[in-house]
């Protein structure tokens, strides 16, 4: 029978992949509720509620030293950005909209770069 062979990714540019699309969404009008960590002490009950804290200035600091295994682990943070958003926030809120509007310009953005 036929040997199986697996097609390996070109993972080659990933790592300036992700530092341009960082880089988009740190750019984007939408971005201030996300550029650092949220303040828990000053934000009842997000501790609580959200169990994986996630924000771009983390997500920059993770790259910069080499946490992210490949862009797949990059764009789990990225989406965990904007799941604990919708998760803590109101839809029809300043920031649960800028929560949408960020993940929708964010899904376009990757698959224009890697399609
Ligand atoms: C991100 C994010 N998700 N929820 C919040 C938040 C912070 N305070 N309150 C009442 C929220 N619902 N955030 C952080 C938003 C950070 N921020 C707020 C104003 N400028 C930046």
């Amino acid at each position: 029978c036929a040997k199986k062979v697996k097609l390996a990714k070109d993972d080659t540019n990933d790592l300036a992949t992700c530092r341009v699309l960082l880089a988009e969404l740190e750019g984007h009008q939408d971005a201030w509720p996300f550029l650092s960590p949220v303040n828990h002490k000053a934000v009842p009950g997000y501790r609580k509620v959200i169990k994986k804290p996630m924000d771009f200035s983390t997500i920059r600091e993770k790259l910069a030293n080499n946490r992210y295994l490949n862009l797949e682990t990059f764009i789990i943070d990225v989406n965990l950005v904007f799941d604990n958003c919708e998760k803590f926030n109101e839809d029809n809120s300043e920031i649960g909209r800028a929560g949408h509007n960020m993940r929708r310009f964010f899904d376009k953005r990757w698959t224009e770069l890697l399609r």
